[in-house]
This record gives C-alpha cells, sequence and structure tokens, in this order.
C-alpha cells in the first residue's frame, strides 16, 4: 500500500519537476532576450542590476505561502537569477580571501553560485582589483555585530572613488575544527582570526583556556594551518571545514548567537532605487565643538532613520574628523536629497559613497 502511494507521489513529482525546468528554460530564455534588449540600446551595457534583483527576491519573500520558508524560497530564486546572470554574461566579484573565509560565503549568498569569485590577500586588494577594471565587483567586510567594525574597509573609501552597490548580513556560526592528523587529547593550540576568536572568547575561556591563541590572517588560513600539525585546531566556518576536510568537533561556539557579519559590495555603477534602500556617506568636519551634531541635526529635522554612525580619523591636514554615515532612503528621494544639501553646507567635504538596496538574504 505504502509502496504503490509512494509511487504514485514520485509520478506527480516527476511530472512537476517536468513543469519546472521547462518554466526555468523559459525563464533562462528570457534573461538572453533581456540581454539582447540591453545590448542594442548600450553596447557597453551593464548587465548586472542589483535593485531589479532586491525586487525580485523580495516579491518572491512576499507570496511564498510556505511550507518552504522565505529565505529558503528566495535563496531557490537567488541561485536561478545568478544561472540566468551567468547566460548574460557571467559576473566576475573578488572577495577577500582565501578560498573558505566567511567572506565568500557572503559572496555566494549575494551574487549565487553561477558568479566567478576571485578570492584576494588583503581588503586594499579587493579595492584594487575592483578599481582597475579586472573583476565588476568586490565583497569586502565592514562591521560585526560582536566586534564592532572593520576599519580597515573604511579607511579603504578614503582612497578610492569605488561606489557601494549593495549589502549583505552574514549570520556567523563558528566552529572549533580538526585535522585527521591531530591527537585530540593534545591540543595545544588554536589558529584563528582576531576577530573569531573575540567572538569566540567566554567560551574559549571556559572550555581551552590553557591553549596558545594565535591569530593568523583569515579563518581560511587558520584551517589551513592546521593540516600539518599534530597538536593543533582551528576555529573557522563551514565553509573552511569543507574546503579543507577539518572535522567539527564543537559547533556555534560563538559566545553571542546573534552573531553576524554585514559586507559590502563594491563597484562602479551608481544603483537605481529599489523601493527599500539605504545611502552610505563619508563627511569630513573641521576639528569644533558640535560637529557630529551639526552632522546628525538634518537626519532629524527630515525625519531620517540613522543605522549607523562611525568616527574615523582623517588621514590629511584638512580632515580632522571623518565620520561614516549610513541611512534608509535613496538619494534620489527628494528628502534625502535636501539632507544631502543641508549636510554639503555644513561639510568640509561630503561623499555619497552610494545608495543601494536593503540586504534582502
Ligand atoms: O531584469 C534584468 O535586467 C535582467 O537582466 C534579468 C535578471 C533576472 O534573471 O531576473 C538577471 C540579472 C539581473 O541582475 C537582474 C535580473
Amino acid at each position: 500500500m505504502a509502496d504503490e502511494k509512494l509511487g504514485q507521489l514520485r509520478i506527480q513529482i516527476d511530472s512537476l519537476d517536468q513543469k519546472i525546468l521547462d518554466l526555468i528554460s523559459e525563464r533562462a530564455r528570457c534573461a538572453q532576450e533581456v540581454a539582447r534588449v540591453k545590448t542594442e540600446a548600450d553596447p557597453s551595457a551593464v548587465f548586472y542590476r542589483p535593485e531589479r534583483e532586491a525586487q525580485v527576491l523580495r516579491k518572491i519573500m512576499e507570496k511564498n505561502d510556505g511550507p518552504l520558508n522565505d529565505e529558503e524560497m528566495a535563496r531557490l530564486f537567488r541561485e536561478i537569477m545568478s544561472a540566468c546572470l551567468a547566460l548574460e554574461d557571467p559576473v566576475k566579484v573578488a572577495f577577500l580571501g582565501p578560498e573558505g573565509t566567511f567572506t565568500q560565503q557572503a559572496s555566494l549568498k549575494h551574487f549565487g553560485h553561477s558568479a566567478v569569485c576571485v578570492p584576494m590577500a588583503a581588503i586594499d586588494e579587493v579595492f584594487r582589483e575592483v578599481a582597475a577594471g579586472a573583476v565588476s565587483y568586490g565583497v569586502v567586510p565592514v562591521e560585526n555585530s560582536t566586534e564592532g567594525v572593520v576599519s580597515h574597509t573604511l579607511d579603504s573609501f578614503l582612497d578610492s572613488s569605488l561606489k557601494i552597490c549593495g549589502e549583505v548580513v552574514l549570520r556567523i556560526h563558528q566552529h572549533m575544527m580538526v585535522s585527521e592528523n591531530t591527537r585530540r587529547d593534545h591540543i595545544t593550540r588554536i589558529y584563528s582570526h582576531a576577530q573569531s576568536f573575540a567572538q569566540c572568547r567566554k567560551w574559549l575561556d571556559s572550555h581551552w583556556p590553557m591553549a596558545e591563541r594565535v591569530a593568523v590572517s583569515s579563518n581560511a588560513e587558520a584551517a589551513k594551518r592546521i593540516k600539518g600539525e599534530w597538536n593543533s585546531a582551528a576555529i573557522a566556518g563551514d565553509m573552511a571545514a569543507e574546503m579543507y576536510g577539518l572535522e567539527k568537533i564543537a559547533e556555534k561556539i560563538e559566545d553571542r548567537p546573534d552573531n553576524s557579519t554585514r559586507f559590502l559590495i563594491i563597484g562602479n555603477q551608481p544603483v537605481p532605487p529599489s523601493g527599500n534602500d539605504k545611502t552610505s556617506v563619508v563627511i569630513s568636519m573641521r576639528n569644533q565643538p558640535g560637529a557630529l551634531h551639526a552632522i546628525l541635526e538634518p537626519f532629524h529635522v527630515h525625519n531620517l532613520d540613522l543605522t549607523r554612525v562611525e568616527t574615523r580619523p582623517s588621514r590629511t591636514g584638512i580632515w580632522n574628523y571623518v565620520f561614516f554615515v549610513d541611512f534608509e532612503g535613496h538619494q534620489e528621494d527628494p528628502v534625502v536629497r535636501k539632507v544631502l544639501e543641508k549636510l554639503g553646507e555644513r561639510a568640509n567635504d561630503l561623499r555619497v559613497l552610494g545608495s543601494y538596496p536593503k540586504g534582502v538574504l
């Protein structure tokens, strides 16, 4: 009886798969046609459209009635769109490497698995590679919910004219892992990135107080290191564990369960409004009392939500303070224009780093 029912259900699934297959192919042909129309209008047209992708994914999440949850459904459509875009023109993305970092995970989450992702050794190399046109976009970490801002990324914007085209937030789960050579009863050294150590500090203090903590350039580098050492473990993410064939001996050891990192997508292209956007600006002010108040006041007056304010020391003579400010809205919105105008009058210098869709996934 069960066999018969199972057989019927599988026939049904086969027929649904055929329909899904036909529909995905039809959608892919449509994307090819979109590419033809774009190129006809402008031979150097950019195929990747962050605002449109955000709208497609938001609509899917809005319309989804289950049983798959919204994120899962959007993830499937993320991959379909990624494959469709690859038919138009595969998008090339530089990320803070090496292979197996959380930044690679964030790149794949944002662009899907059909994007060509290239690892870079440092944040400024990601900026350089995009500026040189070797890749179209870059992905860099900018802030962690436990550890705060990645100052290197913010400072890189001061020397660059690149724009922010998007953001992606990744829930960060840290695991302790060992290689097949590790003698688990003799672990005396743990490798990880300094930020990951900080995110797991309480756990490490209570479980491995005596082990030496060695900070290396990335979690993936930590995972790579322990392959050749019998007394070492690493703290890194799932991707690094998979990539280097390591076994997780303790999972989700981050001190805060909501530990997440926000990454920025950098590129050359301004992004039109998607309907739910953020804008990032950098403002330089003279070193005088009330500087921060002068910046914040126009946001208050026009009721614009600030999502982040970060102060960095300036690196040139005229810039004493540099403020990085993120807020809700797009630079084409009339109210945002008004606020930017006011800020421009008060600041030594004001640069819009970009308006971009709020992270969807
Ligand atoms: O609508 C477009 O402009 C497309 O190119 C199609 C499409 C899609 O598959 O939906 C593909 C890539 C773009 O980044 C956005 C959307």
